[in-house]
């Protein structure tokens, strides 16, 4: 590496040098930008202390995360544009104080990687063995905030999420939609050095195709996690791993090839929660889960206030209680906030008709591609 102010190798074509002096200038202002960006947050950081304020403001953080977006002409991919600022917001947030976030492990599963790009590589991240207890460490403070998969999750036990928010206080801060892609991790680039290829059962059965065709001489080994695998490809220079996508940051690893699954699939779902209700950030999602006697009507009854309160419903879905005289829960999605008049009106016509409602929480509402 070069020491500070050493100027770029200039052995090679005058023109490159040149350019490298201007990329090196450039990283130097980035570099200077992002040390007064984070001492300005150091100071947010202080204030929110002395109010008894919490660190993470989901709000703000999708506000910046969406102006950054609508302003980027490109060439910088917004998916790209997305990570570099969640990075830097993370850094943020580590000077400001230590978090913790617990997620459905081990490491290297799709959870992690939504929580990885959801608060950055700046927190410390818990890995649990079941959703439950993800509730139970963010419940008693153990951690900020937990990490779920709630929808399509190719890792299972998804239903439990939505069960566990009946016995839980706990809200919904924040989602986050995961791409269910996989990379192949080496410790370098070229397929032509990989004779052992370590994966999950589930990963290699999802890349088998790519598998036959780029490396067909290659010795396939399943283990029980795709952090196992990982774990192999750290130890061995001709073993690769397969991961989702994105995972070769979190390991220094390269990612040797990317999206090798056989057919692609629908991002997966995933729902940050936490302690405390997120402020409106004019782009939001309500979500409640109600259950409704057995009577003709009822569902509807329950709706008609949505639909007179001119709201969008985004999303029913229905679950068997495991209460005796309840049959179903419901859990919606509406557009807005809680603050916004129209879903607390709703809301309150909503109730009566149902014989339990429970409002999980309003956060601000994501695109699926980031
Ligand atoms: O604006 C704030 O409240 C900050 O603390 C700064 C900042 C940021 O880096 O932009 C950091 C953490 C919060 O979650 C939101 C934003």
């Amino acid at each position: 590496m070069d020491e500070p102010g050493t100027p770029p190798d200039c052995s090679m074509a005058t023109d490159i040098c040149d350019i490298r002096q201007q990329i090196d200038d450039i990283d130097n202002t980035i570099l200077e930008l992002i040390n007064r960006r984070l001492n300005l947050a150091k100071r947010i950081g202080e204030l929110k202390k002395d109010s008894g304020n919490q660190v993470v403001d989901s709000t703000r953080e999708s506000e910046i995360l969406r102006r950054l977006t609508a302003l980027n002409k490109g060439p910088l991919n917004p998916n790209v544009l997305h990570h570099i600022f969640i990075d830097i917001i993370a850094a943020a947030r580590a000077i400001q104080a230590s978090q913790r976030v617990a997620y459905l492990g081990p490491e290297a599963t799709f959870t992690h990687l939504a929580a990885t790009s959801h608060f950055g590589y700046s927190v410390t991240y818990v890995p649990q063995p079941s959703i439950r207890e993800i509730f139970s460490e963010v419940e008693k403070g153990a951690c900020d905030y937990g990490v779920v998969p709630v929808e399509n999750s190719v890792e299972g036990s998804v239903r439990h999420t939505l069960d566990l928010f009946f016995e839980s206080e706990l809200c919904i801060c924040a989602e986050r939609y995961q791409p269910v892609s996989y990379d192949l991790l080496a410790q370098q680039v070229g397929l032509s050095a990989i004779g052992t290829v370590y994966a999950h059962s589930q990963a290699l059965n999802q890349c088998r195709a790519w598998l036959n065709q780029y490396l067909p001489a290659a010795s396939l080994k399943e283990c029980s996690s795709s952090a196992f695998a990982v774990q192999q490809a750290m130890q061995e220079k001709a073993a690769a791993a397969i991961a989702g996508g994105g995972a070769a940051a979190l390991f220094g690893l390269e990612a040797a090839a990317s999206k090798i699954e056989d057919f692609s699939r629908p991002p997966t779902r995933f729902l940050v929660i936490g302690k405390e209700r997120v402020r409106p950030s004019g782009k939001d999602k309500t979500s409640l889960m109600f259950a409704l006697a057995h009577v003709p009507g009822a569902l509807a009854g329950a709706l008609t206030p949505i639909t007179d309160e001119a709201i969008n419903l985004l999303k029913i879905e229905s679950r068997p209680t495991r209460h005796e005289s309840w049959s179903h829960f419901f859990f919606i999605d509406l557009e807005g906030h809680l603050e916004e008049e129209s879903i607390q009106r709703a809301i309150g016509r909503i109730r009566p008709h149902t014989l339990y409602l429970k409002n999980l929480g309003s956060y601000p509402m994501i695109g699926q591609g980031v």
